[in-house]
């Protein structure tokens, strides 16, 4: 593939963007540029209009009607990180299928921060905020209602969605009030309740809608298919994707190490699946080799395009706190990818005046599964990729994260912090959680135990507002909560299991058991 080479001083990386210094310069769009930019955003950002659809007409249809003049939006790949000011830039349309740049690198996708700049933050808050919770195409989803921010140039009709994100930012009232100090300003953010069960789908719909693009004429690129390696959630978002837009799915799993729940999902969606002798490691450098052969599209979070639908949810973070930052988010961490878009999403709102700072990340890692913390703990210095031991929390057992630099670009730039949590500290903070209201998944309880630990050295106050993001549904993860429940875990002494108490159908002996649990308060 050939790179393209150009210069871009005016398209500097959103960190180094010129107005990120001085929102309050920033020039008010004309009335005329403010109209085109409503009307393509489906919905003005005052009060949305009320109308029927024709009964003959779908909401695709109905928005290829409404469809307006194209916008003066723009993203494109560019090397991550970008290089020093000034440098020519090697810069790649979205259409190329490009994974890596020319030195073998990362890439990011870069928007036109000067164009969408044009706009005041307090523009974008109100259109975005115009758009959460309606089933006008393609802006009803958490991510598409933040089209000018992720993928400006796709025509609505080529969007793939299933109405994903506007997930439930939850109070976390009751373990933050007895479990953690007296926390009053706790939640944690549900990616995980969601379609496909992760916050998965949040990518997934951009990188599908790109294929679904790429695919069709005009371009009708001879895409075959559309393949990942897996830890069980990649795959599971990718075949749901894949089946409702008829492109095919190929998922390369690692025999025995992802749960049933997540298995059963790609082949329920008539994706290829592969089960392998190895582990995620061995499965994404073959499927690096296979996409590199083979007309397969890479849908792993290497290709940038994914983390574009991720950082929505950060950006929702702040829309349901009314565009006030937390202080503090806390990411369960594997392949890193997660924990860059979360900066990404942060970072483009700071720089273009919808709120004024980054919170602090916190990237949680399992004990057995644990490159980022020793790099952290090198204090940045070495980095050594590892064999990544067993771990309950299955989707985050990697040890060679390709997003490694990302996640250091983003802890870097807001003060972050690495955090790691043993099996005994994830599984005890995911049932105490489980105990005051929640069905939290294993990685969720790597998070929680980062919490528990951050608190408890008084890093995280008592009045600090705190979201952690549950990144999976529990239910994914029923195997290990039996477990757990079972006391069947060895060298754990599984603290807050709760196992079934078996009695004879026996009214006395019904009776005897519940007044033993509920003595004293009968
Ligand atoms: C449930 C779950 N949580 C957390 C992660 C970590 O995300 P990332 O790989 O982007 O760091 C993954 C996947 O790796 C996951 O499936
Ligand atoms: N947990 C992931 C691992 C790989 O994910 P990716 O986001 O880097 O593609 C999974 O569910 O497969």
């Amino acid at each position: 593939m050939a790179a393209t080479t150009t210069h871009a001083p005016s398209l500097s990386f959103l960190l180094s963007h010129p107005h990120s210094a001085a929102p309050q310069l920033r020039l008010r769009p004309s009335p005329h540029h403010r109209l085109r930019c409503a009307t393509d955003a489906a919905a003005a950002p005052a009060a949305p209009a009320k109308h029927r659809r024709a009964a003959d007409e779908n909401i695709r249809e109905e928005a290829a009607r409404h469809r307006a003049p194209s916008n003066d939006f723009s993203a494109w790949y560019e090397p991550f990180p970008p290089g020093p000011d000034g440098d020519p830039h090697e810069r790649y349309s979205l259409d190329e299928i490009v994974y890596r740049s020319s030195s073998g690198g990362l890439l990011d996708v870069r928007h036109d921060m000067d164009a969408l700049a044009r706009f005041p933050g307090s523009y974008w808050r109100d259109l975005f905020d115009s758009r959460v919770g309606r089933t006008t195409w393609p802006y009803g989803s958490g991510v598409w209602s933040k089209k000018e921010f992720v993928l400006p140039g796709i025509d609505p009709d080529h969007i793939v969605s299933l109405f994903e994100g506007n997930s439930n930012l939850f109070w976390a009232e009751r373990l933050g009030r007895d479990h953690l100090g007296g926390m009053k300003d706790l939640w944690v953010k549900h990616c995980g309740i969601s379609h496909t069960g992760s916050f998965k789908d949040l990518g997934m719909t951009v990188l599908v809608s790109q294929v679904n693009r790429l695919r069709r004429a005009p371009l009708s690129r001879p895409i075959a298919g559309v393949g990942c390696a897996s830890t069980g959630d990649t795959s599971a978002a990718l075949s749901a994707y894949c089946a409702a837009a008829g492109i095919p799915a190929i998922v390369f799993l690692p025999a025995n190490r992802i749960s049933l729940e997540q298995l059963i999902q790609p082949i329920a969606n008539g994706a290829t699946v592969l089960s392998l002798d190895t582990d995620f490691d061995g499965c994404m450098r073959l499927i690096r080799e296979v996409t590199a052969e083979l007309p397969i599209y890479l849908a792993n979070s290497l290709n940038s395009l994914r983390l574009e639908g991720q950082k929505t949810a950060a950006i929702e973070i702040l829309q349901q706190f009314d565009w006030e930052v937390p202080d503090w988010i806390i990411v369960p961490g594997g392949n890193l990818g997660n924990i860059y878009a979360f900066y990404k999403g942060f970072e483009m709102c700071r720089v273009l005046g919808l709120v004024d700072r980054l919170p602090r990340l916190v990237c949680a890692q399992a004990a057995n599964a644990n490159p980022l913390y020793r790099y952290y703990k090198s204090g940045w210095t070495q980095f050594q990729p590892q064999v990544a031991e067993p771990t309950f929390a299955s989707a985050i057992q990697i040890g060679d994260p390709v997003s490694v630099d990302r996640a250091v670009v983003a802890l870097k730039a807001t003060n972050g912090i690495v955090a790691e949590a043993t099996e005994e500290e994830l599984m005890n903070a995911m049932s105490l959680a489980d105990r005051t209201g929640m069905f939290a998944c294993p990685h969720t309880g790597v998070a929680l135990a980062a919490l528990f630990k951050l608190r408890e050295d008084r890093t995280i106050g008592p009045n600090d507002r705190t979201v952690v993001v549950s990144t999976a549904h529990g239910l994914k993860f029923s195997q290990s909560k039996i477990d757990y429940h079972d006391k069947k875990i060895e060298d754990m002494a599984c603290k807050y299991a709760n196992p079934p108490v078996s009695v004879k159908a026996d009214f006395g002996a019904v009776m005897d058991v519940l007044k033993k649990r509920l003595k004293g308060k009968l």
